[in-house]
């Protein structure tokens, strides 16, 4: 492995200035991209050449194995000594067993249940102390939050069940903001926490059973669990009837398919919710059976290793041109970086490579009259993952689409091609500028071009469209992964915070805590001063 990383960097080193341009022959434009179940991935518009991309392929070796490993139900997390089956959860028809039972019976009578709930829900039949079921309000937080909250924004022209709501954070603002103007008699609240014993989630768990408890005689009838710890949920007050169990092999960033995917359910239906589940397992079928070189989540993998390990760029930007996917860059920071931010690999050594990239980003076209100015002139180069539609779903407003489309287009043209410094004079020259003033003023007009970008085009966004993106970034964080050698599916590193922040409360009521440093000390006592 050291031996392809070593030559990888050498090819890389080898290509100097060459510019991606240079690299288009008649055929680079098909040849640099997979197509697969409707979905297109051109990464044509890198510095990968066949050399590069060869050597990429080699780095693969591993990954067969462990994919396996994988869908078999083996304990691939193995700091956690757990099973790895989210895809259990979109593969109702499939039959998985971990240590010798067969999990898929219960994975199916649970998404029966749901849905049973869910259509109850939604043509009144479960109904609120107040009458039918107005508002659901899903209290989560990280996993339990971002998966749901993505994917009712992402399928907005598919949401005719209740409105939704989601609530995260523990700063009472977010509370109090969301369940201003709801009436509580007809509410539905959903605590999501695979654990049940997250802070945030249980803080605001407590606040909106208060909220309840004001205005209806049973608060407890209108809340719903979601969780694999069953019994905590019972503790809380939840009958078991409304609590919907998943266990320890659904990671929390990786549960959206499963009962955590709830308040998608209730939003979009049951049939709808299926369909995002096909899309997501029509990815796994694709995932396990196409070559690397024609598999969507080798590639895309493979160019962000290219991007990130091999030629330095510390961040990548997921631009979706399409605003209802608003939110799939924070769901992808979750995904992506608690996955892959690890500096050890699962031997406990050292990674030969540096980890996980920075991601980030924001809905084309809005970055554009944003941040776009740095990443097409800053000095460091970012890596941009356009996501674009080729149709929207307002019919009469094709005409916004189409707009919408071209500068999806043209970003990542005019990251590649760039202005050179003749052209910026040449502007100048136009506008009647001489001499040094010509030269000063072209200078900042000069694009570098060169800048790596790959779209991820499909046709339009529905449930399985959407099941299929979010599959296939899950399988690209694997294959990451797998060649970093890294356990994509432990978090110890949220670890610590959580602790401490346990230890500095005291410190803010002014009670007696020991052990912390001087600026942490220093500003607590700013707080409780300010706070009087
Ligand atoms: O679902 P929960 O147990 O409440 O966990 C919510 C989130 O908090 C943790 O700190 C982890 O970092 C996340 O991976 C998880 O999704």
């Amino acid at each position: 492995m050291t031996q392809i990383w070593n030559r990888l960097q050498d090819h890389r080193k080898a290509q100097g200035d060459r510019r991606i341009e240079s690299l288009f022959d008649a055929d680079r434009a098909t040849d640099y991209r997979v197509q697969a179940d409707g979905l297109t991935f051109d990464y044509s518009k890198t510095m990968i050449d066949a050399d590069a991309r060869n050597l990429l392929l080699d780095l693969v070796g591993p990954v067969a194995a462990r994919r396996d490993a994988m869908f078999a139900g083996e304990r691939i997390n193995e700091t956690e000594g757990r099973a790895v089956l989210h895809t259990a959860l979109r593969n109702l028809s499939g039959s998985v067993t971990v240590d010798g039972q067969d999990v898929m019976p219960a994975v199916r009578d649970t998404h029966a249940r749901m849905s049973d709930f869910a259509r109850r829900v939604r043509d009144g039949g479960f109904s609120g102390q107040g009458g039918r079921i107005t508002d659901v309000v899903n209290i989560g937080i990280g996993g339990s939050d971002l998966g749901p909250a993505m994917a009712v924004l992402a399928l907005a022209p598919f949401h005719d069940g209740p409105r939704t709501h989601f609530v995260s954070n523990v700063d009472g603002a977010d509370i109090a903001d969301t369940l201003k103007g709801l009436d509580p008699a007809t509410t539905l609240v959903i605590v999501a926490s695979k654990t049940f014993t997250t802070i945030e989630t249980m803080t605001n768990a407590q606040t909106a059973r208060d909220w309840m408890a004001k205005a209806v005689a049973d608060p407890g009838a209108q809340f719903v669990a979601l969780s694999s710890a069953k019994g905590k949920a019972a503790e809380f007050g939840i009958d078991e009837a409304r609590v919907f169990g998943f266990e320890d092999w659904v990671g929390g960033r990786y549960s959206v398919w499963g009962p955590i995917g709830l308040s998608l359910m209730l939003a979009v239906g049951p049939d709808a919710f299926d369909e995002f589940l096909a899309g997501g397992a029509a990815m796994d079928a694709h995932f396990r059976t196409a070559e690397p070189a024609q598999n969507l989540a080798v590639m895309l993998a493979l160019t962000g290793i290219w991007h990130h390990q091999i030629c330095g760029y510390p961040t990548r930007a997921v631009l979706p041109y399409d605003n209802r996917l608003m939110r799939l860059p924070a769901y992808l920071q979750q995904l992506e970086m608690e996955s892959n931010g690890k500096r050890v690999a699962m031997d406990g050594s050292d990674l030969p490579v540096v980890s996980g990239p920075v991601v980030w980003g924001e809905p084309g076209t809005n970055g554009q009259h944003a941040f776009y100015q740095l990443i097409h002139q800053g000095t460091m180069p970012v890596p941009c993952e356009f996501i674009l539609a080729a149709r929207g779903h307002e019919a009469d407003l094709a005409h916004h689409h189409i707009l919408l489309a071209a500068n999806c287009l043209a970003q990542s043209e005019a990251l590649m091609r760039g202005r050179s410094l003749d052209e910026a004079r040449a502007l100048m020259a136009d506008k009647g500028l001489t001499g040094a003033e010509l030269e000063r003023q072209a200078r900042h007009r000069v694009f570098p071009g060169n800048r790596p970008s790959t779209t991820l085009l499909i046709d339009q966004l529905t449930p399985f469209t959407l099941g299929q993106i979010v599959a296939l970034y899950e399988h690209r964080v694997f294959v990451e992964g797998v060649i970093l050698g890294i356990n994509s599916f432990d978090q110890w590193g949220v670890e610590l915070g959580k602790e401490l922040a346990l230890q500095v409360e005291p410190l803010l009521k002014g009670e007696d805590a020991p052990g912390h440093d001087a600026s942490t000390e220093a500003l607590a006592a700013l707080i409780r001063g300010m706070r009087g």
